[in-house]
């Protein structure tokens, strides 16, 4: 299946109700492992067809239907078919793949709009065509001409007054009631004046719709695939390659039930969506014996994890101890009965063990996952990213990777110490200082606020469970309580508008706060942009599996940071003190944060701090004659299937 065809047919569980004229469902039918696709019938009205594998049932998309979209990030929707009385509620389908399919199925039931010729009832019994089912062609420019045209015709119809959205759609009525799309629903409203300009502004909308914002490039696409196979992947590369990125994407594509997103620390797990490890592993540190482990992982709601997981994707790889995931591996086996590795969880890990190393407490020895007795079992595919994201710079890249394999040479040292005198500072916006030890960073952002003169403004979190404070501030990027005054230097923590550069690390200063309702701060940003930043949701699974929320200023204090959290993050003006690096891969993690040169000050450089583990080195070094291997084996085999086609 490829393109189109991929978005009109979907995987999840179909339940089927009619209802019956009061509103209840008296007849329903389950299908859990269903096949959801959208076509065209023998008369081209449009169908859906769920199928279970054996006979599938067709319902035409006639009149008045309703989407509801509210949970598509769960995988779950539902759609009213209003004159048939039926009912199609949609659970757990890949989020990807079901939002794709909903804006396919939004788009061609609009763009028939009220032009669709109705067959009667009388003319269908005495036809002779066989009944056929075509899967959906992909959207087309006449697709988004007739829904311009449908929605220009539906505005001009319904008369709108000033700020009101119009109601009628012709009969398309394919809406959820969310905020948003009544703001847009209004705004669209004052377009009916200017014809020409809504038509260019709904077909820019709508395929802005249809492509995916989340775009991966070719190398990321074959991780996807190998992860879609089944098969359990480790893929790395340096810091920026998109890996956390590429992990969204790999969330967004399995099935939400059985996939469980984790990182090894909370911030990278709030990156992609999920959970830490530990809190999904239930075992604790991990360090009791495999027995009294088991015991932990068999209380309720920990085992349901065990049991319902079919893939598990571990984010940060490198800060996972190499016993603690040996510990996981049996647990797994044990709770799950099944004596494949890792009791037969497909594995999706992610991360730069060349980055941060597993945290240790005094003398305890830690081994990395990849020294893991376990380890070579459980990976079937080993694979690499290469190309950089993060920088454009191509000396800076390969600045990075230097430092990233342990070596300083002279002209690198040359290239750092030169930045030590940058000036990153722009329009009131200072340097993040990175610091090596977390207590430097709260006493520096501290002792600056107070420092500020002007009023203080608190903003307290709204949580889901007040109870979970603790477990929420594990997990989620920014306070409970954020205290800011005006000159406070502070850091974007979500990505709010990405074209106009308000990206998750974007630099700024709160430069006011607005006087009214709950005196929200205007923040000037680095890329030039000023703006009122309002609250924002996290939401994210908590440690018994339940979704866990915060509502909160997408802010946080940045006249310091710890490299530690920095993991993960990318920042547009940093200052970094190497004199206390106490880690190998430490200056490596915090000098790749850093988007360009320019943004970069570095303080006290020593090329002696700049260090690669030597087992890490090995590892890499053997990684890279397996892939070699493997990419000539592939090559090989490409030669020889072009051999026999032109032979045959
Ligand atoms: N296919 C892509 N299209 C657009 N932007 C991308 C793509 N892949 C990655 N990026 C961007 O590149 C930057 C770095 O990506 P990301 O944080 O995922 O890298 P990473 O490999 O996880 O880095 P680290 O090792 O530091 O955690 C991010 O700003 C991300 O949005
Ligand atoms: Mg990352």
């Amino acid at each position: 299946m490829q393109g189109a065809e991929l978005d009109a047919r979907i995987r999840c569980s179909v339940t089927v109700e009619r209802l019956c004229p009061s509103g209840q469902a008296p007849k329903r039918r389950v299908i859990r492992d269903a096949s959801l696709a959208l076509g065209r019938n023998e008369f081209r009205e449009l169908v859906l067809q769920v199928s279970d594998g054996r006979a599938p049932q067709s319902f035409a998309l006639r009149g008045e239907v309703r989407l509801f979209t509210r949970f598509v990030r769960d995988g779950k929707s539902s759609l009213q078919l209003g004159p048939a009385r039926v009912q199609l509620l949609i659970a757990n389908c890949p989020p990807d793949s079901l939002r794709r399919f909903l804006r396919l199925l939004r788009i061609k039931h609009e763009a028939a709009g009220k032009g669709a010729k109705t067959v009667t009832e009388r003319a269908r019994l005495l036809c002779s065509l066989p009944r056929t089912f075509d899967t959906i062609s992909p959207v087309q420019a006449r697709d988004v001409q007739q829904v311009c045209d449908q929605r220009a015709h539906a505005s001009g119809e319904a008369t709108p007054v000033k700020g009101q959205a119009p109601r009628d759609r012709g009969n398309s009525g394919l809406w959820s009631k969310s905020r948003k799309r009544a703001r847009t629903e209004s705004a669209e409203a004052s377009d009916v004046r200017d014809p020409q300009a809504a038509d260019m502004k709904c077909s820019k909308k709508l395929s802005l719709l249809m492509h995916s914002r989340m775009r991966l490039s070719q190398e990321q696409s074959i991780v996807l695939s190998a992860v879609l196979s089944g098969k359990n992947v480790f893929f790395t590369g340096s810091a920026g390659t998109g890996k956390s990125y590429l992990l969204k994407k790999i969330v967004g594509s399995l099935p939400p039930k059985s996939t469980y997103a984790t990182a090894s620390t909370g911030v990278a797990a709030c990156h992609v969506g999920g959970t830490t490890l530990h809190a999904f592993a239930g075992i604790g540190s991990g360090k009791a014996p495999l027995d009294q482990c088991i015991e932990l992982a068999q209380r309720t709601g920990v085992r349901q994890h065990w049991l319902s997981c079919q893939h598990l994707i571990i984010d940060e790889i490198s800060m996972v101890e190499g016993k603690f995931f040996d510990k996981l591996e049996a647990v797994a086996r044990a709770i799950r009965k099944r004596d494949d590795p890792f009791g037969g969880i497909q594995l999706i890990i992610c991360g730069d063990f060349l980055q941060l190393p597993p945290v240790s407490k005094g003398n305890e020895e830690t081994k990395f996952c990849f020294q893991a007795e376990s380890w070579r079992k459980c990976i079937h595919v080993n694979m690499e990213l290469t190309e950089v994201r993060r920088q454009t710079e191509k000396s800076f890249i390969s600045l990075l990777r230097t430092i990233r394999l342990g070596r300083c040479t002279d002209e690198v040292t040359r290239q750092l110490l030169q930045t030590a005198t940058n000036r990153v500072e722009r329009d009131g916006i200072l340097a993040t200082r990175l610091c090596t030890h977390k207590d430097d960073v709260e006493l520096t952002n501290e002792r600056r606020l107070q420092q500020l003169p002007g009023e203080m403004h608190s903003y307290e979190a709204v949580d889901s469970d007040p109870m979970l404070v603790k477990a929420i501030d594990a997990q989620c990027p920014v306070s409970h309580c954020i205290q800011l005054k005006p000159g406070a230097q502070v850091i974007l923590t979500k990505n709010l508008d990405v074209s106009r550069g308000l990206v998750n690390g974007a630099r700024g200063v709160v430069v006011e706060f607005e006087t009214e309702g709950k005196g929200l701060p205007r923040v000037r940003f680095l890329c030039g942009v000023t703006e009122v930043i309002r609250l924002e949701r996290w939401v994210f699974k908590g440690p018994s599996g339940i979704y866990l929320s915060r509502q909160q200023l997408p802010l946080k204090l940045a006249w310091a940071i710890s490299i530690h959290k920095s993991q993960g993050m990318s920042l547009d003006c940093v200052e970094i003190s190497l004199s206390r690096v106490f880690e190998s891969g430490q200056a490596y993690v915090a000098l790749s944060r850093a988007r360009n040169l320019e943004g970069l000050r570095v303080l006290d450089f020593d090329p002696n701090i700049v260090r690669a583990n030597p087992y890490v080195l090995q590892f890499y070094s053997h990684l890279q004659k397996e892939l070699l291997f493997q990419a000539s084996l592939h090559r090989c085999t490409e030669a020889e299937e072009k051999e026999n086609w032109k032979s045959s």
